[in-house]
């Protein structure tokens, strides 16, 4: 058994964290009839539902941290999932819940699992961190169990609050001893740069911080669970992976076999799963999650978000996007060499985006080479006044070049046989035609049949190229610090969580809340008409257009101030 906890000084942060409670002086700890914990009606008919901790802020001290606030409080758990079982040793609750505290001024913590939900009379340990040299110099250890982040940066004076996440870090007490853990690593879906990093610092972490030894990685993804073996992994057979791009673990779509992974974690011992991928793949950790916790098992699943094309929503950019934006600067670049090297040269070049459009318009913002920025999000049209044909002659004719970027999933409205085509990849993610060839032979076409002017085309494809490289130095600290966090939140007893930075702090993001929508550029937002200033180029949109965005956007944005989809509670009176 570990030695006796050590006091922590805490100091508390008022720029992006708060506490639950308006208030930051606390009054003396006392049974607050203020506090309420409320439950779903399924939850309540569970007869284990009893054992369950009252869980306020801090899964191990829950009762006294919502007291001590002196403030009224609220916990919700909603279920996501009915149905009860148990397994009487351990007095286990299989329910999963969405976690959500309420509290003054309209706060809401969507906060996410801890062991203690649904494990009971679990030991907790002091956390190794507290005797590990590189921390001992540290003013603040740990991260006080009530500080969460607003998910929303701008408030208004007389605003709710708003929804807030659970700070990531470290924490004073941990669920596993060192020699206890078995933790795998398991890549999937696309490539993206960041990945070894990734790997290489959730090895080091539990390593170096917690003295974790056995770590594997699953090969090739969620199939490599019960179709491979496993990869060896520590400090020195990753130390120089992050210099490389890929994954050194390998990855795949599709082969999600729910059952057949949760007995393989089960069969191999593995008590912390790190999951790194995109929407499909934290979908996938998601239903694992809720598998283990059916079969009530203290194993502890973290997910670290991947996506080069920045689609996951809530948090402020994913891994190796800023090192796309950058590198899809070489292919701008030599299009707009082609391209003004010639006579009524065009430079086309297509960039990821399946969905989402971010890619092209942030390369687009840094380039300033470039004349007209298409994406997935905002609707376009070829022929006639206002389209994308009359746009180009007028930008010939005005500069004698011109340099188009296409994100992917672009005008897949346009391609008429796309539209039935129902060829799907084996994730299920519908396979796109190339927009680029698509793009390039309607321009050739429209400039040849009519005989208006000779074009010298160039169509430029770098999109592999681009996600095969490894993370520049932005995104090299910024998966490092992803890395630890989920480590840390791992080894708190944290569980069914995605790290995630929002608002420039690190936060545990209940899955459901990054799954339950993608994020997309909103052409009515600040960042697209900057675009459209940048470029001059027309935005294409008729004003229905326009007014569907709109109704979009809002809706968004009624759902995220209600808790989104998932959300319980509706702050409509404010008072403070
Ligand atoms: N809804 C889902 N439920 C469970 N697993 C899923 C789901 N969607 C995708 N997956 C699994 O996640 C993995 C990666 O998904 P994919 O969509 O290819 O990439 P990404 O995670 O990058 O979006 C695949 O193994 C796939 O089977
Ligand atoms: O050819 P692949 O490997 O299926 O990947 C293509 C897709 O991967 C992406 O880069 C990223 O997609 P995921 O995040 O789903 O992996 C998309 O932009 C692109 O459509
Ligand atoms: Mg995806």
């Amino acid at each position: 058994m570990a030695s006796p906890i050590k006091t922590a000084s805490f100091h508390t942060f008022p720029s992006a964290v708060s506490s639950s409670s308006c208030s930051s002086s606390l009054p003396s700890p006392s049974p607050s009839p203020l506090f309420s914990l409320t439950m779903d009606p399924i939850r309540s008919l569970s007869p284990l539902s009893s054992s369950l901790p009252a869980c306020g802020l801090d899964p191990i001290n829950s009762s006294s941290a919502a007291a001590s606030s002196g403030k009224h409080s609220s916990v919700c758990f909603a279920s996501s999932k009915a149905g009860i079982s148990s397994n009487g040793s351990l007095g286990i609750s299989g329910v999963s819940n969405s976690k959500i505290v309420t509290g003054d001024c309209g706060y809401v913590l969507e906060d996410v699992p801890h062991f203690t939900d649904y494990i009971t009379h679990l030991p907790a340990y002091p956390n190794p961190l507290q005797d590990n040299p590189a921390y001992s110099v540290v003013e603040q250890y740990f991260v006080d169990v009530e500080d969460t982040v607003p998910q929303k940066a701008i408030a208004h004076r007389n605003g709710p609050r708003g929804i807030h996440f659970r700070r990531a870090g470290p924490r004073q007490k941990v669920y596993f001893q060192s020699d206890e853990v078995q933790a795998c690593i398991v890549t999937c879906g696309g490539l993206c740069p960041g990945l070894n990093t990734v790997i290489r610092e959730i090895v080091c972490g539990l390593y170096n911080m917690y003295g974790v030894k056995k770590v594997v990685g699953i090969d090739g993804g969620y199939k490599g669970f019960y179709s491979r073996n496993t990869i060896p992994l520590n400090p020195r057979s990753v130390n120089d992976i992050h210099k490389r791009g890929g994954t050194i673990l390998g990855t795949s779509r599709g082969g999600h076999d729910t059952k057949k992974i949760v007995d393989s974690i089960q069969d191999r011992g593995i008590n912390q799963v790190y999951i790194i991928g995109g929407d499909g793949t934290q979908k996938g950790a998601a239903v694992i999650y809720e598998e283990i916790r059916r079969r009530g098992l203290k194993v502890a699943v973290a997910g670290i978000p991947k996506t080069i094309d920045n689609d996951i929503p809530v948090i402020d950019r994913s891994f190796g996007f800023n090192t796309a934006v950058e590198e899809a600067q070489r292919a701008i670049n030599a299009a707009h060499v082609e391209a003004e090297s010639i006579e009524n040269g065009i430079g086309l070049v297509k960039l990821m985006g399946r969905h989402s459009g971010f890619i092209a318009m942030y390369a687009t913002l840094a380039s300033r080479d470039v004349d007209c920025c298409l994406i997935p999000e905002s609707p376009f049209y070829l022929e006639g006044a206002g389209g994308l044909f009359e746009f180009i002659e007028r930008r010939l004719k005005e500069n004698g070049h011109m340099v188009i970027v296409v994100a992917e999933g672009t005008g897949e409205d346009l391609f008429s046989d796309s539209i039935n085509s129902v060829n799907k990849d084996a994730s299920g993610n519908r396979l796109l035609q190339d927009v680029g060839l698509w793009l390039s032979q309607k321009i050739k076409d429209h400039f040849s049949k009519k005989n208006k002017m000779a074009i010298n085309l160039k169509y430029i494809d770098p999109t592999y190229m681009i996600r095969a490289i490894p993370s520049n130095a932005s995104d090299n600290v910024y998966c490092t610090l992803l890395a630890q966090s989920a480590v840390h939140g791992a080894m708190a007893g944290y569980t069914g969580f995605t790290v995630g930075l929002v608002n420039g702090r690190h936060t545990y993001i209940p899955f459901y809340r990054i799954t339950e929508k993608q994020n997309k550029v909103v052409i009515t937002d600040r960042m697209w008409a900057r675009l459209l200033s940048s470029t001059n180029q027309p935005s294409f949109l008729s004003p229905k257009d326009v007014v569907e965005d709109k109704k979009e956007e809002s809706l968004q944005s009624s759902e995220e101030n209600n808790g989104g989809s998932n959300g319980y509670f509706a702050p409509k009176e404010i008072s403070c």
